[in-house]
This record gives structure tokens, C-alpha cells and sequence, in this order.
């Protein structure tokens, strides 16, 4: 997509972003974040960086305390100091409403962060709109996909138009992102595997989650089952303990007295079964003789004839008083008010004849106070239920969490419905921290994945470069050196012949100041110019070379050096050769050169004439060396050419 058409779908996406927040009802912090970083992001395209700096880091403050309410140990902060914080700032808070769910949180937040680096590479931000990216998958996923078997305590995902809005940000972000981002190759192969990394993590954290919640879900729910069976074996222990006690009677051999009656049940009743509403002998004609304890509500009942008061206990009571069974009543409402159950047991004398019966009333809302007292109201809410009536209920019943246990407690052949909700923020509390910790650990490392390989890759491509300009600095060197050698070796050479110049065989010879003795032989080319004139210069020239060739050969063979004067004129130097030595070389060039087939237009071999100077004694005086040198040379010209002619000066001699 070209740059223009990608900001135009980013403005578009951002307006609809704003207006889908401005659409969503009831504004929550989750609203507030989401246009926070839509504020920002816009901020951003229109290059009113600073505003959008502030915008981020405004929404990264607002969704600190929440996020690290999510990954806080319950050590360290409570869940309930989360709560009154939250409700600090809005009384009617709950943790639910007061953070987003943790994967919006982290995808908000990876959002202000990337607005925050101002979209650099290398501060990570690519890593951080992948992370961004891939928590929004995951939420949609959560949204899209059929729901757990359990309902989650942390919903993952925010819902509807919140999770369009965020999607519709994160777009946004991508959008902008690629022209910042287009064309640096180094970042999809850092990306790579921190986005494998992340993608891990985020599997592994689904995984937790779901584990996490599934335990607590199952301890919660084994808790209210052991509550329930050990509230069974209480009324069953408690049953035996009447069984015993209305056979004590048995072995008296004579009905109970009041008073014998109150002293033995306030030995059952006084122990741990304060549920019962009381101990009663009811006479086999349904009177209701003594009652313990004898308080307001029993009093009441005292003498009353429970055939006529209780029509409901009637069947029960028939049969206890008539057979040899324990029986019990349904769920029936008692004389004291309220729900309840009566158990009855026979009292025989030793003939084995019923003489009464001994009632047990068992106030349910008692029980369920008793059961109730060991309990903390803020961990759960109970019911009891029967026939479809709540007959009891503890606990508080606000902010109650998203799972329902239920159980079957049998009050010996009685059944009872218990309903256990744990709350919210009891679960909230007892909820496994570790989930979001690894998540969050996981994008740290897949962050600091992605900036080490990063880096080594810039490194090692700033070292490429490095080197690539190091080597092209060496060549440089090279071809400097080159040159440098090329001027140093044009300043003492010949550029035709390739053989020493004046300069540099004027410094020869000063290196043989003190050779004695030391010829020198100054050579001219005849009638150079016809050569020239005739031939043309590149034939001159192939000549000039030819005889520098000859010179340099002859005199290197004697020890000695040649040099190009200038023009068509040579000159040599033969160290340690006298006046004798230095004529027999000169002649041996003179030949060579004679010999060597340079010819003139005519047909004529081109020669050469030289004079010759030898310095045998006293300090060197090159320029009148030179001098007699060329004088000589003039003669050899004037008296014919092609021929060699010894200076004569002081000094001078033929040793
Ligand atoms: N081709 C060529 N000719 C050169 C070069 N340097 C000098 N000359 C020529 O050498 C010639 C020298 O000529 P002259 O000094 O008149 O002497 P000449 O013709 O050799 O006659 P004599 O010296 O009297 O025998 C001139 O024509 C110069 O142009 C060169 O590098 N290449």
C-alpha cells in the first residue's frame, strides 16, 4: 500500500476508533485507555509527538496499578488492599471494574509503550506491536471460540465494541508502523524469533490460565463437599448419641422423671449439638411431657399434644411410638417456628413397651448458624435449599463469583440441597498469580530476544561496513603509495627511457664525491634533429630509448650509471675508472650504439659524440667537471661526429 493511502486508512481507522469509543456505554477505565492511545496515535500521525508522548504515558500511568494488581504476589498486596484502592477512588468499584481484563491491559500498554519509543526499531518497538498484535489474536480467539467448560473467573478478552476498538487501534498502529519500518530487512529476522517466543508464551499462558482457574475451582468445590460430609457425620454422630439415650431408659426399667430427663439431655444438648432446638419425651399420647432446655420457645411447647398441634410430625411420631424404629419427619415447620426436622426414638421399659418417645428437634437455621459460625462470610455464599425453598443462607451476597457448587447433605435420610458461590474477591485472592507473572516474564524475554539480535545484527552490519570501508581505505593507501612512488620515481627518471634524469644522476654522483678516480661522459646524438625532421618524433623517440638502453647496459657493466641529460644528450659516470678505462667504455657506447642500426633517412647509422672527463685528485667540483665535459663534447662535434674527445683541464689525467 502507498504511504498516503496507508495514513488515509490509519486516519480512517483512528476516527473510527474514537467514535467507536465515543459509542460504547458507560465509560470505564477500559474506555479511558482506548482513547487514550487513540488520542495519542492520532497525535502521532499529525507529528504532535510531545502530545502524543503525554497521551501515552497518561494511559500507561491509568493501567499500572491494574496490571500489577495482576501480577503482584498475594503476599506482598492483598487482593483487599487492591479493592480499597480501587474503591478509594470509586466507592462502587470492584476489582473487574476497575482493570481491564489482563490481555487488553498488556495490549493497551504495549500500545503506549510503542507511542512512548516513538515506533524506533531499535528501542524495540516492532517487538512490542507484534506482542500487541498477537495478545489482540488471542482475545479475539477467546471471544470466537466456544466457551470453557467452567465460566472463568478472568475473562480474558474485553467484550464487543471495547474489542473492536482495540482491534481497530492495533490496525492503526500497523499501518503506521510500516512506513517507518519498510525496507529494514535486519528487523523480520530479529522479529522472527521473538514473535515464535511470544506466540509460546502466550500458549503456555492459555494453558495456565485455564489450570490455574480449574483447580481453584475444584479445591473450592471440595472444600464445600468436606464441609458438607462433615456436617453429615455431625447428625449422624449426634443421632447414635439420642440412640443411646433413649436406650439408657430401657435399662431404668421405669419411664424418665422431669427431672432425670432435663439432667441427661443437658448432657447431649450442652455438648456440640447446639442445632438442637431442644430433647423432648412426648408420652405415647402425643403430650409433649418434658422439653430441655426449658427456655421461652420450649416452654411453649411444654404439654402441648404434638397429634394435634403438629399434624405434619404426626406419622412419624405414630410409628416411633407404636413400633421399634427410629423415624423422622420431612422438612416440616416447627412448633418453635421455623424449618426444621424431628427425629423420634422409642423409649421402652425392660418389658420391651413403648412408654414414649424421645423427640429431637433439629432447627435448620440453627444447624446452618453452627455450621455457619466456623465459616468466614466474605469466602462464600451458602444456601440451603429443599422442595425448592431456601431454608437458610449465610455469607454476603455481593460481588459473587462466577461458580455455583452444589451439594447433597443427608441429615440420616433426610436430603438437603447446599449451594456454595464462592465470592469474587475470595477467589480473586486465592487465584494463582503465576499465570500472568510467566506471561509477563515471557514478552520481557521475547522483548529482550528481539534487542539482542537486533543489535548483533546492527553490529555486524556497521562491522561489515567497517570493513568494507577499511579495505577500501587500503586500496586508497595503495594507489596513494603508488603514486607517491610513481611521483618520487618520475622526479629522478626519464619518463620516455625509464633511465635516471639529470636530478637523479646528479645525486649518484654526489654519493661518489669521493671516488677517485671518476670519468664522466657526456654524450650528444648526431644530427638528431633530421631524425626528427624525417623520421618523425616517434621514431626520435624510439631512438632516444634505444640508445638509453645501450648506455645504461654498457655502463652498468663497468660499474657505472647513465642518466638523460636533456634532450638528446646523455651522460654517464664510471666510478674508480681513469681517463684509459672511461675511453674504452665511452668507445665501447660510441660502437654500440654505431653498431645497433639506427638509421638516418639516408640510410646512415645514427652515432653519437662524447667528451670524456676524468677527476683524479682534489675536492669534486662538478660544474667545471660539466664544463670541461662539454667542451669536449663541442670538439668531438667539430672535428666530425661519431666520435669521443678527453677533456683537458687541471686535475685532470690519465691514471
Ligand atoms: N623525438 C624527440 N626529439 C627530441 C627530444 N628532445 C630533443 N629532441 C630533438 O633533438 C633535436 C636536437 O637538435 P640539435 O640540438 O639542433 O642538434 P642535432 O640535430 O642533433 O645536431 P648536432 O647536435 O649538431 O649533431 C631537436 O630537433 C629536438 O627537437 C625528444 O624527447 N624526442
Amino acid at each position: 500500500m502507498p504511504p498516503p493511502l496507508a495514513g488515509l486508512v490509519g486516519s480512517l481507522g483512528l476516527a473510527l476508533c474514537v467514535a467507536i469509543i465515543g459509542l460504547t456505554p458507560g465509560a470505564d477505565l477500559t474506555t479511558a485507555a482506548l482513547a487514550g492511545i487513540a488520542l495519542a496515535q492520532w497525535a502521532m500521525r499529525c507529528e504532535a509527538t510531545k502530545t502524543a508522548r503525554a497521551l501515552a504515558g497518561l494511559t500507561l500511568a491509568a493501567l499500572l496499578p491494574g496490571f500489577l494488581s495482576y501480577v503482584t504476589p498475594e503476599t506482598l498486596v492483598t487482593t483487599r488492599q487492591w479493592l480499597a484502592g480501587a474503591q478509594a477512588l470509586t466507592p462502587s468499584a470492584s476489582l473487574s471494574s476497575w482493570r481491564p481484563p489482563l490481555l487488553a491491559t498488556l495490549t493497551l500498554m504495549l500500545l503506549a509503550l510503542i507511542l512512548l519509543l516513538r515506533q524506533r526499531a531499535y528501542l524495540g518497538a516492532p517487538v512490542l506491536l507484534i506482542g500487541a498484535a498477537l495478545l489482540l489474536v488471542a482475545q479475539l480467539l477467546a471471544a470466537l471460540l466456544p466457551a470453557p467448560t467452567i465460566p472463568l473467573l478472568l475473562v480474558s478478552h474485553i467484550d464487543g465494541f471495547a474489542l473492536l476498538a482495540l482491534a481497530a487501534l492495533v490496525l492503526a498502529q500497523l499501518l503506521l508502523a510500516r512506513s517507518w519500518w519498510q525496507g529494514q530487512t535486519r528487523l523480520n529476522r530479529s522479529l522472527l524469533p521473538a514473535g515464535a517466543l511470544m506466540l509460546v508464551t502466550l500458549a503456555l499462558w492459555q494453558y495456565q490460565h485455564r489450570h490455574s482457574e480449574t483447580t481453584l475451582y475444584d479445591a473450592t468445590q471440595n472444600d464445600g463437599a468436606r464441609l458438607a460430609a462433615r456436617l453429615s457425620d455431625d447428625i449422624q454422630g449426634h443421632l447414635e448419641a439420642m440412640r443411646r439415650f433413649a436406650h439408657s431408659w430401657q435399662l431404668l426399667n421405669t419411664p424418665p422423671t422431669d427431672e432425670q430427663w432435663r439432667s441427661q439431655a443437658a448432657r447431649l444438648h450442652d455438648g456440640d449439638f447446639r442445632y438442637l432446638l431442644n430433647i423432648a419425651f412426648v408420652r405415647p399420647d402425643s403430650l409433649i411431657a418434658y422439653v430441655y432446655p426449658r427456655n421461652q420457645l420450649n416452654r411453649d411447647v411444654l404439654g402441648q399434644r404434638l397429634y394435634e398441634v403438629q399434624t405434619q410430625s404426626t406419622h412419624a411420631l405414630e410409628q416411633a411410638l407404636a413400633g421399634k424404629r427410629q423415624t423422622s419427619t420431612d422438612i416440616i415447620e416447627l412448633l418453635q417456628g421455623g424449618p426444621g426436622i424431628i427425629y423420634y426414638l422409642p423409649v421402652y421399659n425392660a418389658a420391651e413397651r413403648p412408654v414414649g418417645a424421645a423427640a429431637m428437634a433439629i432447627s435448620l437455621p440453627l444447624l446452618a448458624d453452627t455450621l455457619f459460625d466456623a465459616l468466614d462470610p466474605d469466602t462464600a455464599l451458602l444456601s440451603w435449599h429443599a422442595n425448592g425453598r431456601i431454608l437458610a443462607r449465610f455469607g454476603n451476597t455481593r460481588r459473587q463469583g462466577p461458580w455455583a457448587h452444589h451439594y447433597r447433605l443427608d441429615l440420616s435420610g433426610q436430603m438437603l440441597d447446599v449451594v456454595q458461590r464462592p465470592r469474587r474477591d475470595y477467589l480473586l485472592a486465592k487465584l494463582s498469580r503465576l499465570p500472568a507473572i510467566s506471561l509477563t516474564i515471557g514478552l520481557m524475554l521475547a522483548y529482550l530476544l528481539y534487542m539482542v539480535l537486533y543489535t548483533f545484527k546492527r553490529l555486524d552490519e556497521q562491522n561489515l561496513a567497517f570493513r568494507n570501508s577499511n579495505a577500501l581505505l587500503k586500496t586508497e593507501i595503495e594507489e596513494r603509495r603508488r603514486l607517491q612512488h610513481e611521483i618520487e620515481w618520475l622526479a629522478r627518471h626519464d619518463e620516455l627511457t625509464g633511465i635516471a634524469n639529470r636530478r637523479y644522476f646528479l645525486e649518484l654522483v654526489e654519493a661518489q664525491r669521493n671516488t677517485r678516480p671518476l670519468s664522466l661522459v657526456l654524450c650528444d646524438i648526431d644530427y638528431f634533429k633530421r631524425v626528427n625532421d624525417q623520421l618523425g618524433h616517434l621514431v626520435g623517440d624510439h631512438y632516444l630509448e634505444a640508445i638509453a638502453g645501450i648506455g645504461q647496459a654498457v655502463m652498468a657493466e663497468h660499474d657505472g650509471f647513465f642518466a638523460r641529460y636533456g634532450g638528446e644528450e646523455f651522460i654517464g659516470c664510471i666510478p674508480g675508472a681513469g681517463q684509459t678505462r672511461a675511453r674504452h667504455v665511452a668507445e665501447t657506447l660510441r660502437q654500440r650504439v654505431y653498431q645497433r642500426a639506427l638509421r638516418h633517412a639516408d640510410g646512415n647509422s645514427v652515432s653519437l659524440s662524447a667528451g670524456l672527463v676524468t677527476h683524479t685528485t682534489g675536492p669534486l667540483d662538478l660544474p667545471r667537471l660539466m664544463q670541461a665535459a662539454d667542451e669536449a663534447l663541442y670538439r668531438a662535434k667539430q672535428q666530425g661526429r661519431n666520435r669521443i674527445e678527453n677533456a683537458d683541464i687541471a686535475g685532470v689525467s690519465d691514471v
